[in-house]
């Protein structure tokens, strides 16, 4: 496996893009719920508007309604207006919540189903350099944090960059001397809040991403807690976990303090205008240039401008840390699906299951960690011939209904080239052949009804025997159905399926009963056969059985392979004699093809390779308890 390198946490963070060129990307997804966020806004302006109205309506009853020593009626009067104002405003408020709630949750629904369904289509080279942490934060918390924005921080903020304009304008009318003193305070303000900018969106960028490493941490802990544990390890998992949260710490505190910073200044410097404002207004009224409604007007207008401009240090972090989740979900949506459908796709009306390679060439490429990191291009497959090239002309070309084994040391590509069958990677050179058609001319899901594939590393998914089994089959329901499933548990020894709890229907998989890797693989197997292929490619799907078990299988496999074509990886003996013929890969070519009886005769590095293989099973997988008494008599008669 590749490494996927976490983010570096003294890394210089300074490749941004633009703020409004990020949030525009989001035009088009928003757009079907912009007449929903509008309404919320006009409320929510009404419910401001609503707000500042309220010191104008003091400013009145101050100085006409008590100066004039009028009736208490109009003083009740004016407060039932103030009642009328209050209870208006929270209605705009409640009004706003209803109409950008629900459109946001559903536009997160959306963009989060359409991130799957885009890391569904992406190839597995994607995979290979994306950490599954990373995948998981932004499909989960950067697109939470996107709705509660949109739904709260934007119009918020356009609520109070609208409620600071017209505070001002207000403010203005009341008493230009005092508002003079007040606005003096936005200068500071505007010049440390650039810098809060750049030195906060530096920050979450980094947060954001070491949140998205720390998560395929605990990931990769999690699924390999056996290991971890079996090797004593836990301790230093423990210590790397703890590294890589304190960074994350770090990063966070950091943030706090450069957000308490700038909330400090956009605190404090009102307040002091206001302060240096009162003694000012305080000595205005007394020299008779401003009325004291005017002046109680004046105050209570500032202090709901206030308001706003204290929020802004939030305000600002929000809308800083919606930006960087916009360009994290488009770092994963604008990534291209480089294994596509064909433009001009071709179909097999009677495939015959004829495989073949054709010069095949491949290599893996530069693994990277973040795609945005590197720039377009920079991961490309090396130059033909290069070191890193793991297949360098393959040529191999197996007859239908031929049960071909791969053979080769270590490392030599036997995987890789298997992989290359269904496409979930493109070769770099040459072509992969089905029926004399090259795989990348078949659309897609037509080449994946056509091969299935079953690989040593078994993957189960948290459903029951029966679905696990039938994923890949033509028909999933019905009679049909149950005799695909139950032929293909027969061939692959899978009889246990029907004595576990629930029997086929039990719930397999992470979220189900655990299987031990026998019975894993041959559920695999199962699958595998299952899905009826033209061509079956097994990557050593026998490796974790035993002897006994392997055999049956392997004799279930020899009637039931009989018209599908087979291409299995072979790591030991007993798989080799499955196969019709053997190709022995070697320094990224096939070196030599033949029956295992040629091979062995006329090959040295085949001799050499099958020296080399083990004789006994890897994992001891029996389904019934070994006969003790056999056992200890065979032990005996040994001694
Ligand atoms: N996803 C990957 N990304 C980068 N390199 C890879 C990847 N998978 C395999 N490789 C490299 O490609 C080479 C061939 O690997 P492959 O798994 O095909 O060998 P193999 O013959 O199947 O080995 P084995 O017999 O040990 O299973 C190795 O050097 C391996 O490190």
């Amino acid at each position: 496996m590749p490494q996927r390198a976490p983010v570096d946490p003294q890394a210089p963070l300074t490749q941004q893009s633009p703020y409004w060129a990020s949030i525009a990307r989001l035009g088009p997804i928003v757009r079907p719920i912009v007449p929903r966020l509008v309404m919320g806004l006009v409320v929510a302006l009404a419910a401001s508007a609503l707000a500042l109205a309220v010191p104008q309506v003091l400013r009145l009853v101050i100085d006409e309604l008590l100066r004039s020593g009028t009736q208490p009626a109009a003083v009740w009067g004016a407060a039932g207006v103030v009642l009328l104002l209050g209870v208006l405003e929270a209605t705009m408020i409640y009004l706003r919540r209803v109409l950008v709630i629900e459109p946001s949750i559903t536009l997160e629904r959306q963009m989060r189903t359409s991130m799957y369904d885009h890391l569904q289509d992406l190839p597995v080279s994607f995979h290979d350099r994306w950490g599954s942490g990373q995948l998981l934060s932004r499909s989960v918390a950067d697109l939470g944090f996107l709705r509660r924005w949109l739904a709260f921080g934007a119009i918020f903020l356009v609520v109070s960059i609208s409620t600071v304009a017209l505070g001002v304008v207000l403010l203005f009318t009341l008493s230009w001397q005092l508002a003079l003193i007040f606005l003096a305070a936005a200068v500071p303000i505007m010049v440390y809040g650039a810098i809060f900018r750049r030195r906060f969106s530096l920050a979450t960028r980094r947060s954001q991403d070491q949140a998205g490493d720390l998560a395929t941490a605990v990931e990769e802990s999690v699924h390999g807690i056996r290991v971890l544990k079996a090797f004593g390890r836990a301790r230093e998992a423990l210590e790397g976990f703890t590294e890589q949260a304190r960074h994350l710490r770090e990063t966070e505190v950091a943030k706090a303090r450069h957000q308490a910073l700038f909330s400090l200044v956009v605190t404090l410097l009102p307040e002091l205008a206001l302060g240096t404002g009162l003694v000012t207004g305080i000595w205005l009224a007394a020299a008779g240039h401003l009325s004291i409604g005017s002046l109680a007007a004046f105050f209570a207008t500032a202090a709901a401008v206030a308001q706003p401009v204290e929020a802004s240090g939030m305000l600002v972090g929000m809308a800083l840390t919606a930006k960087t989740a916009v360009d994290r979900h488009f770092e994963v949506m604008d990534a291209a699906n480089t294994v596509a459908d064909p433009q001009r796709p071709r179909h097999l009306v009677a495939p015959r299951g004829e495989l073949a390679f054709r010069g095949v060439r491949f290599s893996f490429g530069v693994p990277a960690p973040h795609d945005a990191a590197r720039p377009p291009g920079a991961a490309g497959p090396p130059a033909a011939g290069s070191p890193s090239e793991v297949l360098r002309g393959v040529d191999l070309q197996v007859r239908p209904g031929e049960t071909m084994a791969l053979v080769g040391a270590t490392g030599s590509g036997k995987s890789t080239l298997l992989q290359l069958v269904p496409r979930l990677y493109d070769v770099d050179g040459g072509a992969v052949e089905v029926d004399g058609v090259d795989v990348r001319d078949l659309p897609l899901a037509e080449l994946r009804r056509l091969v299935a594939v079953a690989f040593e590393d078994t993957t189960l998914f948290s459903s029951s025997v029966r679905e696990n089994v039938l994923l890949g089959a033509p028909v999933q329901e019905g009679p049909e159905a149950d005799a695909v499933l139950a032929e293909a548990l027969e061939v692959a020894q899978a009889h246990f399926a029907y004595s576990l709890p629930d029997g086929v229907e039990t719930r397999i998989g992470e979220e189900g009963l655990s299987l031990s890797g026998g019975q894993r693989q041959r559920i695999a197997l199962a699958r595998a056969i299952a899905a009826q292929p033209s061509v079956l490619v097994l990557d050593d799907p026998l490796s974790a059985l035993d002897v006994a078990t392997e055999e049956r299988v392997s004799e279930g496999l020899r009637g039931a392979l009989a018209h599908t074509t087979t291409l299995i990886v072979a790591h030991r003996p007993s798989t080799v004699a499955l196969a019709d013929r053997v190709a022995l890969l070697r320094g990224g070519v096939v070196e030599d093809v033949g029956t295992h009886a040629e091979l062995l005769g006329r090959s040295d590095h085949y001799r050499w390779v099958i020296a080399s293989l083990p004789e006994e099973p890897r994992d001891l997988d029996r389904d019934e308890e070994p006969d003790l008494d056999t056992v200890f008599s065979e032990e005996a008669e040994a001694r």
